[in-house]
């Protein structure tokens, strides 16, 4: 129910799932576009067309920092590494297959973890 989702993320013990399947995703043979923010030099358009880049060790700094006031915040930040990897890469490029093929991973995991438990 809504009663919950609105109490901070912390009190409402709703880190395990989010700590859970991040570890979950940057062990994942698919992840390794993911683990560290772009490197702007080697791409160096990336901030000009994308301009909330998000990476799994930002997302891991946040979590840790107590920075997400619900579990949504942290879905959204998830999927955010998704949105952009569509924005910037061709869906049949290696980078662009690695995040079609996490992205379904994840929304997965995370029904599992958070829904039909
Ligand atoms: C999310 N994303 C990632 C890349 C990428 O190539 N990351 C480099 C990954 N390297 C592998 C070993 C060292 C670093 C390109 C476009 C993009 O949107």
């Amino acid at each position: 129910t809504n009663s919950t989702e609105s109490i901070p993320i912390r009190l409402n013990k709703e880190l395990a799932p989010c700590r859970q399947v991040l570890d979950d995703l940057e062990s994942h043979d698919e992840a390794w576009p993911f683990l560290l923010a772009v490197n702007t030099k080697q791409f160096p358009t990336y901030r000009k067309v994308i301009r909330n880049p998000m990476d799994l060790q930002t997302i891991g700094k946040r979590l840790s920092q107590n920075e997400y006031k619900s579990r949504d915040e942290f879905v959204s930040d998830v999927r955010l590494i998704f949105d952009n990897c569509e924005t910037f890469n061709e869906d049949n490029s290696p980078v662009g297959k690695a995040g079609h093929t996490l992205r379904l991973f994840f929304e997965t995991r995370w029904a599992d973890l958070t829904s039909g438990k």
